[in-house]
């Protein structure tokens, strides 16, 4: 298994945000994390992509601890956040430039990556527009895009499409469709149309705690319900009353 996370858990104070998670994701997976807001998706991520040292348990990523060598973990993976990363003075182009120059690119190799990653993400006619100018949906394109500019093994998206229009959403999934099985992604997100459209596997966690497991049939099958939505507000009512 390409991530191991055994027994994760981060505790703030006297809150649980993340209770004992364990599971394992696939090489290539293209794997949704749901579950209600505070459910503690977020803090999840930042654990796996080593923003955040967990309390206490471990996971291996690509045969790396997150505790024993996050340096080692952080080369593997990148994380496109739910605040983008884009610079709102520098053009498409030179977002992605920088950040390839940051990573170690030559001038001309960063040029290279960028030009690939542009058409790889639709962005290439814009390829001379500054950050501030840019829809929300070409703005949250181009901060995946500076994501996968590390050419990570892993990619984190927290709530790649909030606030996008139906358009900009459905661009995103096509762009996203195109990278599956290519690269394994983790995504969190709020829309079941999104989970339904693109993952393989959902976790849906609630409280902290991985509620269900499963692929879009097991979680139906295991319910009864026939809807995701139905599937998901069974699962996260069911906690309520443990
Ligand atoms: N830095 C922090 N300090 C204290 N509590 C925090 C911190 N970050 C998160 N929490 C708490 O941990 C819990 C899980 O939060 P998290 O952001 O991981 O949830 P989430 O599932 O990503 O929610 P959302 O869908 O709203 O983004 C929440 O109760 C939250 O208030």
């Amino acid at each position: 298994m390409e991530i191991k996370i055994m027994e994760l858990t981060k505790t703030f104070k006297d809150r649980v945000a993340v209770d004992q998670l364990t599971l394992a994701i696939g090489q290539g997976e293209f794997f949704a994390l749901l579950g209600e807001n505070g459910a503690g998706k977020t803090t999840t991520i930042k654990m796996l992509s080593c923003l955040m040292e967990p309390t206490s348990g471990d996971a291996i990523m690509l045969g790396d601890s997150i505790v024993e060598n996050p340096q080692a973990v952080k080369k593997k993976l990148n994380i496109s956040p739910q605040e983008t990363a884009v610079a709102r003075n520098l053009s498409v182009q030179e977002n992605l430039e920088f950040i390839a120059r940051i990573y170690g690119s030559t001038k001309q190799d960063a040029e290279q990556k960028a030009i690939r990653l542009m058409e790889m993400f639709g962005l290439a006619e814009r390829a001379k527009s500054k950050g501030r100018n840019l829809s929300g949906g070409m703005e949250r394109r181009l901060s995946i895009a500076m994501a996968m500019i590390s050419e990570p093994e892993i990619i984190f998206l927290d709530e790649p499409t909030v606030g996008l229009d139906v358009r900009a959403r459905l661009d995103l999934w096509q762009i996203l469709l195109n990278l599956k099985g290519q690269i394994t992604i983790i995504l969190t997100t709020h829309y079941l149309e999104e989970v339904e459209a693109l993952a393989d596997r959902i976790g849906i966690m609630h409280k902290g705690r991985l509620q269900a497991l499963g692929t879009l049939e097991e979680l139906k099958h295991q319910t009864g319900q026939i809807k995701l939505q139905d599937v998901f507000l069974q699962l996260t009512a069911e906690g309520e009353s443990t």
